[in-house]
């Protein structure tokens, strides 16, 4: 055995994670499974993906030796040294808290033998190896709706006689005075006394467990063991393991708490959130700690941030109906691991210390004795009267530590309360100013509307008006297409004939100009024909009588003669080429004439055709304007109607449901 006292650097307030596999309830459910350690210090929740660290997980096949060896050999050993430690169980109902710290108590080493007898059972194998003298005494206290029973002894209870919480100023932690702390001599007795006690603890039946433990059970185990010092006087090393199976963390709703245990479980919860609230303090370094909320917390003081080495053992089901629970665990034991406990190992004390505390205590035993006997008013020693007094005063602390809180409540509430008037205040004015504006924009709707709906029927007014002149308009057109149609036609037809006439005059004068000229040249051409013939002879006879005479007339006289009748030849062939020249004018002359009527012609086809065209484009004009004419007859009509019905309605009816169809602000054109 070691004898140092050491500070350790440890993690002081460990975390860890025990799952159970699902049970008949779960799987019948078919209830998958939501949670998967990852590694030996990581659980992953699969439904939120998030993933929890403790300082160990054990996943639903761990054993119960697994866990005690990780977990709870080391803290025994510490003990051994002197430190006191504590040993938490938390979880919903049926997570198997209570299989963890107890299991099965009949046998000493089976599979299911929980951390409990375990411990007793190593406790005594240990100080028998280390052939020290020693003594252990076990307590076995239950906190049932916020009472603490003594399970060792029942009848205490029963009599009345009430368990009270003191801590000490020596520094020796939490006492409890009252209860009965049992010697054992070994492992056997120590676990005939549990299942005694056990017996006695509170035990009720929920949706979730059979045997579901109703209340916060503390097993301790306090240990004397003898150190020889050489050359000195022996001391004590004195520790203490408190073993603790809270109860379960679930929802009254879900746990299906009925038949009068809802206040039960209410106080379970109450004494659970305290507790969570203390471990919120601690990990956030708060200046108060609410200790004295509940029983529970005040009890286990010292191993709440205190010089005692604290675990928690977070007991979780891995079935999804359970999810809700599970989280609520995971986030519980793994904010706790937060907290900063400062472990230090008890002082040794020697026989004569320890004779001398047990003197006092006799002392002090006796005096209330007497007190008590001798009923003089104060039925109790000094000492027992100071420790009430002080107690007194915690409750004072706490009482106007709550009263401060509950001031500064009521502070903020007035405060709030202010606030909220003013705000109603300010929504008051709006939703005023609001309906005023609400009403004003509905006149201005209103006169908007009935401006629109004037302005809209004069607008049809002078459209109608267009609409008639347009179609005097189109009338008058259609007349004068019909006039200048007749007159162009007749026109036309005039300036053919006429043309035609002029065109058969013209031809006869040229024909008969041409037959003239041709008459005239042929005649002409005839007589210098006669007159050459007759020349010809006279020159014949003229040249056969002065044939001689020609003979001496000189050559010249013969050219010239000769060009003479050349000349007079010349001069035929161009008459005749003249008169083909004139023949072929007049062929060209009476081709234009008759090209130029025949383009006429085309052109009065075409004037016809396209007369008749505007003609029935006319006609649909007409027709279209007789349908705006008629449609904006029965538009007016419309919107005289509902000018009407928007002047009735539209003080009753939102602005959104006039359906009064856009006005179009251009004119259309003409
Ligand atoms: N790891 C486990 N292996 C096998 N069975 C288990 C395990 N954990 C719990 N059980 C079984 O589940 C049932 C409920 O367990 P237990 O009574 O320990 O739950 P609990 O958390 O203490 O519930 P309560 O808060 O209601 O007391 C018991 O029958 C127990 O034997």
């Amino acid at each position: 055995m070691h004898s140092t006292f050491t500070m350790t650097r440890e993690p002081t307030f460990k975390s860890y994670c025990v799952c159970r596999g699902r049970n008949e309830h779960e799987l019948s459910a078919e209830s998958p499974i939501i949670v998967e350690p990852c590694n030996q210090t990581d659980i992953l929740l699969t439904t939120t993906n998030k993933l929890f660290s403790f300082d160990r997980v054990f996943d639903q096949h761990a054993t119960q030796e697994n866990v005690y060896d990780e977990v709870v050999q080391p803290i025994l050993d510490q003990v051994l040294e002197g430190f006191n430690c504590t040993i938490f169980a938390y979880g919903q109902t049926g997570s198997g808290k209570t299989y963890t710290m107890e299991g099965n108590l009949e046998e000493r080493h089976t599979r299911d033998a929980g951390i409990i007898p375990r411990v007793i059972t190593n406790l005594f194998d240990m100080l028998e190896a280390n052939h020290s003298e020693y003594s252990v005494k076990v307590s076995l206290l239950e906190l049932y709706n916020e009472e603490l029973r003594d399970l060792l002894n029942p009848t205490n209870h029963q009599q009345g006689r009430q368990i009270k919480i003191f801590e000490d100023k020596l520094g020796s932690g939490v006492i409890v005075q009252g209860i009965d702390e049992r010697f054992i001599q070994n492992a056997q007795e120590g676990l005939n006394v549990l299942r005694a006690g056990i017996k006695y603890r509170s035990i009720g039946t929920t949706k979730c467990n059979d045997k579901s433990s109703r209340s916060h059970c503390v097993f301790s185990l306090i240990s004397h063991i003898r150190e020889s010092v050489p050359g000195k006087e022996d001391v004590f090393r004195i520790a203490k393991l408190n073993l603790v199976d809270l109860a379960g963390s679930e929802n009254i709703n879900r746990s299906g708490a009925e038949f009068g245990r809802a206040r039960e479980a209410g106080m379970i919860n109450q004494s659970l959130l305290t507790l969570g609230r203390v471990i919120n303090h601690l990990v956030e370094h708060s200046p108060h700690i609410p200790y004295r909320e509940s029983k529970l917390t005040r009890l286990l003081k010292d191993s709440l941030g205190g010089k005692t080495r604290t675990c928690i053992i977070a007991t979780i089901s891995i079935a999804k109906m359970n999810q809700e629970e599970i989280t609520s665990t995971l986030d519980y034991a793994n904010r706790a691991k937060n907290i900063r406990n400062r472990p230090e190992a008890n002082q040794p004390t020697n026989r004569n210390i320890h004779i001398r505390d047990l003197e006092m205590k006799i002392e002090q035993l006796k005096s209330d004795l007497q007190a008590s006997y001798e009923k003089n008013g104060v039925y109790m020693t000094q000492k027992s009267f100071d420790a009430i007094k002080e107690e007194n005063q915690h409750l004072k602390d706490a009482v106007k530590d709550r009263q401060d809180r509950l001031d500064k409540a009521k502070h903020d509430l007035t405060h709030t309360e202010v606030k909220w008037r003013e705000v109603t205040t300010k929504i008051d004015s709006v939703i005023l100013d609001c309906d005023r504006k609400v009403d004003m924009i509905r006149i201005q709707e209103q006169q908007a509307r009935t401006q629109q709906a004037d302005d809209l029927l004069d607008y049809f007014g002078k459209f109608e008006s267009d609409l008639k002149s347009i179609h005097k308009e189109v009338e008058i057109i259609g007349k004068r297409y019909d006039q200048l149609y007749q007159h162009h036609i007749q026109d036309d037809q005039c300036q053919m004939e006429s043309l035609e006439l002029d065109m058969d005059r013209w031809n006869h004068n040229v024909q008969m100009s041409m037959d003239q000229q041709i008459q005239q040249l042929t005649d002409q051409n005839r007589k210098q024909r006669d007159e050459l013939e007759k020349e010809k002879k006279r020159h014949t006879e003229t040249w056969e009588k002065l044939q001689q005479m020609i003979s001496e007339v000189s050559q010249s006289q013969k050219e010239s003669l000769e060009a003479t009748t050349a000349t007079l030849g010349a001069s035929l062939v161009n008459d005749i080429d003249l008169l083909e020249n004139v023949k072929t004018d007049a062929s060209t002359v009476r081709n234009k004439q008759a090209s130029y009527l025949k383009e006429r012609k085309n052109k009065i086809a075409f004037m016809e055709n396209q007369i008749r065209e505007d003609q029935d484009h006319c006609k649909k004009i007409l027709s279209k304007i007789s349908l705006m004419d008629n449609l904006s007859k029965s538009q007016q009509l419309i919107l005289q109607t509902q000018a009407q019905q928007k002047d009735e309605g539209l003080r009753k009816r939102p602005l959104a449901e006039l359906e009064i169809e856009p006005i179009p602000r251009k004119r259309p054109q003409r």
